[in-house]
C-alpha cells in the first residue's frame, strides 16, 4: 500500500501519528494484508474456474467461439456484404433489426446489393420481433452483426472486413414520449453512437457515403406549413427531437471538415407491417382488440393532433433514392480532398390524418369500436400536427409517396393478424 493510499479521502482530518507506533501499525498491517490478499486470490481464482464465459462483444475478435471476430465470421460478414449485381451497392444497414431498417435491408438485397447489418437488439421494444424480423432478413441473404453503433473497435473491425460503398444509419433511440423517462438512451445513440460512426467512416479509405435517420421532429413548435427543407428547426419540443437536430449539424461537421457525403433523411410518422410497437397506431391496434381504452390527444383548441403518416414502402424507396444518388465522399483517411454532398430531405406522405380519423380507419378495419378517452395533448415532447413539404425529395431523389393512409393501415393489420393472433390470412412477408 502507498503512502498516498492511507491519506483518508476527507481532506484536513489526518492524525499525525509518532514513527514508532505507525512502524508497528505498518508491520501487523502488512501481515494481514498478506493474508486478506492470498483470500482474495484465492476466491478470484476459484469465480474464475467456476464462471461462465464473457459476454462474447466484451472478448477477443480472433476467438471464433465469440458473436464477432473469427474466420467463420468474417466469411458470412464477406458474403452478406457482397453484391451480387454487377455495380451493386455494398451497404452497412446499421439497426436492421428495427423497423425501418428491415424493410430497407431486404430491399437492398432483393435488387442484388451487398447488405450487412448491424443491430444492438436492445430492449426499448419487445426483442421478440426484433428477433422474428431478423429471421426474415437471414431468410433474404443479410447476416445481422449483433453490436453496438458505439464500438469503436467492431465498426473498425466491419471496416477492415468489407469497404463499403455506402452506409445506412438507421440505429436510433426512437419515440418521441420516452425521452422524458429515459433521456441518456437518446444521448448515447442518437449523439454519442452517430459520431461514432461518423469517427469511424470518415478514417475508412475508401470514405463510404453516409444515409442517416433525421426525423420530422426536428421542426418542433414550427407553425408554418407545410415544413420544408429550408424552415429554421431551432425550436424542438422534445429531447429526441433535439437530439436528432444535433445529428443533423454534427453531420454537417463531418461533411465540412473530413468530406464525407452525408445524406438526412426527415421521416414523417413511419407506419406499416413489421411497424414499431411503441407507436400509436400499434398498441391502438392492440389495445381496441383487446377493448382496452385508448386515450387519444386533442390540441388545446380542442382540435384533433395530425400526422402526416407515412407508408414504409414509401420510405424504402425514398432511402433507395437516397443511396442511389448520394455521390462518393471525397475524403479518405480522415483527410479530406474536396468539397463533398450533403444533403436533407423530407420524406412524408404530404397530406396529413387527424389522429381520431386514424382512430376511426382502425375500427372499420378491425370492425370494432374502439373505447376513447379524449385527453388533452400532455407536455410530453409531442407537437400538434406534422405535414412535410416533399418538393426537394421529388426533384432531387425521385421520392413519390404512393399509399394512402387506409391502403397502409389494411396492409399493417393483415400483418398483425397473422403476427399475432395466428390469422390465416399471413402477409406476402
Ligand atoms: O416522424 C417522426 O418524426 C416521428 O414519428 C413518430 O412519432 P409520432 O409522430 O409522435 O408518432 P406516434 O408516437 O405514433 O404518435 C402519433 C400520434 O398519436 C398521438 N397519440 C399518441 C399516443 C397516445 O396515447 N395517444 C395519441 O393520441 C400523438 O400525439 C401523435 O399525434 C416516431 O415515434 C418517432 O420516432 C419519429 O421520429
Amino acid at each position: 500500500m502507498s503512502h498516498l493510499d492511507d491519506l483518508p479521502s476527507t481532506p484536513g482530518k489526518y492524525k499525525v501519528v509518532p514513527y514508532g507506533v505507525l512502524h508497528n501499525h505498518r508491520y501487523l498491517r502488512l501481515s494481514k494484508l498478506t493474508l486478506w490478499a492470498s483470500l482474495f486470490l484465492a476466491l478470484f481464482l476459484f469465480y474464475l474456474v467456476l464462471s461462465p464465459p464473457a459476454s462474447p462483444s466484451r472478448r477477443s475478435l480472433n476467438d471464433s467461439s465469440v458473436k464477432y471476430g473469427g474466420s467463420h465470421w468474417e466469411k458470412q460478414v464477406r458474403k452478406s456484404a457482397r453484391p451480387r449485381s454487377r455495380g451493386g451497392l455494398t451497404v452497412l444497414v446499421t439497426g436492421a433489426a428495427g423497423f425501418v431498417g428491415t424493410h430497407v435491408s431486404i430491399a437492398l438485397r432483393r435488387r442484388g446489393d451487398g447488405v450487412l447489418g448491424l443491430d444492438n437488439f436492445n430492449r426499448y421494444y419487445d426483442p421478440k420481433l426484433k428477433r422474428a424480423r431478423q429471421g426474415l432478413l437471414e431468410r433474404s441473404g443479410v447476416f445481422v452483426v449483433e453490436g453496438d453503433v458505439n464500438d469503436a473497435v467492431l465498426l473498425r473491425k466491419l471496416f477492415d472486413v468489407v469497404l463499403f460503398t455506402h452506409v445506412m444509419h438507421l440505429a436510433a433511440q426512437a419515440g418521441v414520449r420516452y425521452a422524458m423517462q429515459n433521456p441518456g438512451s437518446y444521448v448515447n445513440s442518437n449523439i454519442a453512437g452517430f459520431v461514432n460512426l461518423l469517427e469511424v467512416s470518415k478514417a475508412a479509405s475508401p470514405q463510404p457515403a453516409l444515409v442517416w435517420a433525421s426525423s420530422s421532429s426536428v421542426y418542433g413548435l414550427n407553425t408554418k406549413v407545410p415544413f420544408s427543407e429550408k424552415d429554421p428547426t431551432d425550436q424542438p419540443a422534445s429531447l429526441y427531437a433535439a437530439t436528432k437536430k444535433a445529428g443533423e449539424g454534427i453531420a454537417h461537421t463531418y461533411n465540412h471538415i473530413y468530406g464525407l457525403s452525408l445524406t438526412g433523411l426527415r421521416f414523417f410518422t413511419v407506419y406499416g407491417p413489421w411497424g414499431r410497437p411503441d407507436m400509436a397506431y400499434f398498441f391502438f391496434t392492440k389495445d381496441i382488440l383487446k377493448g382496452k381504452t385508448i386515450t387519444v390527444f386533442e390540441s388545446p383548441d380542442k382540435g384533433s393532433v395530425a400526422r402526416d403518416f407515412t407508408y414504409i414502402d414509401d420510405i424504402v424507396r425514398g432511402c433507395l433514392g437516397a443511396l442511389d444518388t448520394a455521390e462518393k465522399s471525397t475524403g479518405s483517411g480522415g483527410k479530406k480532398k474536396g468539397p463533398a454532398m450533403f444533403r436533407i430531405y423530407n420524406l412524408g406522405n404530404t397530406s396529413p390524418v387527424p389522429v381520431t380519423k386514424l382512430v376511426t380507419i382502425l375500427e372499420k378495419l378491425l370492425k370494432m369500436k374502439a373505447k376513447r378517452k379524449i385527453m388533452p395533448l400532455p407536455r410530453n415532447g409531442d407537437v400538434e400536427f406534422t405535414h412535410a413539404n416533399i418538393t426537394l425529395a421529388q426533384t432531387e431523389i425521385g421520392y413519390k409517396p404512393e399509399v394512402d393512409l387506409e391502403t397502409g393501415l389494411k396492409k399493417f393489420v393483415k400483418w398483425y393478424m397473422g403476427f399475432y393472433t395466428g390469422s390465416k390470412k399471413k402477409s406476402s412477408w
